[in-house]
């Protein structure tokens, strides 16, 4: 597998804010990545820095081996869909489709015009006249009729319901299937996602806490519930995520794989394991306090 993006010890501070510290990860060739992180983590700064949109203040990135910055042969492989996409006044659905054909060589249009319909959209209706879920519906329509071989969906269902939300994984899915790209999808709404991401990149404050296949990651984190006093007794001296109580009953999230003689221990105290979701992990590792979060070692 070879890599498409390299990034290096990637910085960028606004005035006194640093929003990204020290990044580091490369993407391989055909993967779906999941951007994960909290509001304010800095996933949209390092997509802006991606796509040439924005400078680095420290650091190296390489896409498709180059420099992005001013390079028309990168930016025409990558497409990227961000919530707050800003279009000409008079330009309709089909003007946007008409354009984003010139920009993207791969650009099917029999299957954007396709996709256009499944989403409801109206060819002749202004941007300016869109729903807020249409917005959205037209930015999906894009990202995956592009094919672009780095696509980049940054928070790309906003305003859309759950049926098109459906939809647009569906479809995402079906056509990565046939026509293999890297696709970069920053969300909040990790359960949702969660079956379509083959690798995890979370951003913590400004810096990358996680870079992981998905397929690894279930093994690094588990819950046990079970009677509270029992609970603090398991836990004792491991690396515990969480600890959450209901009367009597307790559940706790611990980081890493339990051992089989230690879920003979707990079974003998009558506690029982339940997986940790993607969502939940994430949760766990990026909540709770600066410090708390700092001490945890992945
Ligand atoms: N143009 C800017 N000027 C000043 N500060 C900025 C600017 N853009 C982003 N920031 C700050 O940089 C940090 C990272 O922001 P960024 O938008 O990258 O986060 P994010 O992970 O995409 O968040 P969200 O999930 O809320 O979209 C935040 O503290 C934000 O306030």
């Amino acid at each position: 597998m070879s890599a498409i993006v390299k990034v290096t010890n990637l910085t960028k501070s606004y005035g006194d804010t640093a929003a990204v510290r020290g990044v580091s990860f490369e993407l391989e060739e055909n993967k779906i990545y999941g951007l994960l992180g909290r509001n304010g983590a800095g996933k949209t700064t390092i997509m802006h820095m991606l796509t040439a949109q924005q400078f680095a203040s420290g650091g190296d990135i390489e896409v498709f081996g180059e420099a992005p910055y001013e390079n028309e042969s990168v930016l025409r492989r990558v497409c990227f869909i961000k919530e707050s996409q800003k279009y000409p006044p008079m330009f309709t659905v089909k003007d946007v489709l008409e354009v984003s054909a010139s920009l993207h060589p791969n650009w099917d249009a029999a299957y954007a015009a396709e996709l256009a319909e499944a989403f409801g959209l109206p060819m002749k209706r202004k941007m300016q006249k869109l729903s807020r879920g249409m917005l959205s519906a037209a930015g999906v329509v894009v990202g995956l009729a592009s094919r672009a071989p780095l696509t980049i969906f940054d928070e790309p269902y906003l305003g859309l319901d759950a049926v098109a939300r459906t939809l647009f994984y569906d479809r995402l899915l079906e056509d990565y299937a046939e026509h293999p790209r890297t696709v970069i999808l920053s969300t909040h709404l990790i359960d949702e996602v969660s079956r379509l991401l083959e690798h995890v990149l979370l951003i913590d404050q400004g810096k990358l806490l996680l870079d992981r296949d998905v397929e690894r990651l279930s093994g690094m984190a588990y819950s046990v519930v079970g009677a509270a006093a029992r609970i603090d007794s398991f836990v004792s001296g491991k690396s515990l995520l969480t600890r959450d109580a209901m009367g009597a009953i307790a559940s706790a999230t611990v980081l890493g794989e339990a051992s089989p003689q230690e879920r003979r221990e707990a079974a003998e105290r009558g506690l029982e394991f339940a997986p940790v979701s993607l969502q939940q992990l994430i949760v766990h590792l990026t909540s709770g306090t600066k410090d708390e979060r700092e001490a945890i070692k992945l």
